[in-house]
């Protein structure tokens, strides 16, 4: 279950040329000897396992139609397997379908078909923050995703700090957030998801804003939810 040894793996590293190929799912399999062998459709479910999957995608197919009508195909026949506790980097060239990989695996888009669990609690982090970060206060912010839980003010405000002081920005509860830099507002944002204590943490680019140093902190404290 633990990761502390392995604090990334590469879902794939090989650079597309040429053309913009968009076939992620063959860059994955083509690349990463240590994926998980495919397994059958029954998988597709939390079975209570300490070790089961956090993350199964199985041919997964993703199209957008154009204002013209012809069908665009962004993802073909993708599939992947991430193990609980384990954290992983979803690496290829811009425009091959990462992000719209994650938003499929967070519910914000439906494939076209194939098949996807996640564990939940999930949560997403969006590239830009500020699609994100909609509260006044940074601790208003991080609060947000608690506030239907059932917990007290105190227990709130314990959470809060906790997820504040993984990403390195306890010192900042009571900032309003437009006097934040961008990537203090994706810490923040990474914060507010943390504090829900969710099993599964995607994050978009978490390159955009933060610097190699901050990008670290995040990622540790996802191991330790996780
Ligand atoms: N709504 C849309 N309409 C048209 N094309 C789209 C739409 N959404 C995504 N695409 C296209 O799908 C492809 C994959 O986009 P996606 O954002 O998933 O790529 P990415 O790998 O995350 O890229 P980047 O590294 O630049 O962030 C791109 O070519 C993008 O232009």
């Amino acid at each position: 279950m633990t990761n502390k040894d392995e604090p990334s793996r590469h879902l794939q590293r090989r650079r597309l040329r040429g053309e913009n190929a968009m076939n992620l799912g063959n860059l994955i399999h083509s690349s990463l000897p240590r994926l998980a062998p495919a397994r059958s459709n029954s998988s597709f479910r939390d079975n209570g396992c300490e070790n089961a999957a956090a993350i199964e995608a199985r041919n997964v197919n993703f199209s957008i139609s154009t204002r013209q009508g012809a069908t665009v195909p962004i993802l073909t026949d993708c599939s992947l397997t991430v193990p609980s506790g384990q954290l992983w980097m979803l690496l290829g060239p811009n425009g091959c379908g990462k992000s719209t990989l994650l938003r499929i695996l967070a519910g914000l888009l439906t494939p076209t078909n194939g098949k996807v669990y996640v564990k939940r609690p999930k949560n997403y982090v969006f590239q830009n923050p500020d699609h994100q970060v909609v509260m006044p206060t940074v601790e208003a912010d991080v609060a947000f995703g608690l506030g239907k839980s059932g917990f007290t003010s105190m227990e709130v405000r314990s959470k809060v700090l906790k997820a504040l002081d993984a990403v390195g920005m306890s010192d900042y509860m009571q900032r309003p957030i437009q006097t934040l830099s961008g990537g203090q507002k994706q810490r923040v944002a990474i914060a507010g998801a943390l504090a829900e204590a969710c099993k599964v943490l995607l994050l978009d680019e978490l390159t955009t804003f933060l610097d190699e140093s901050d990008q670290v902190v995040p990622l540790l404290a996802h191991t330790r939810l996780a």
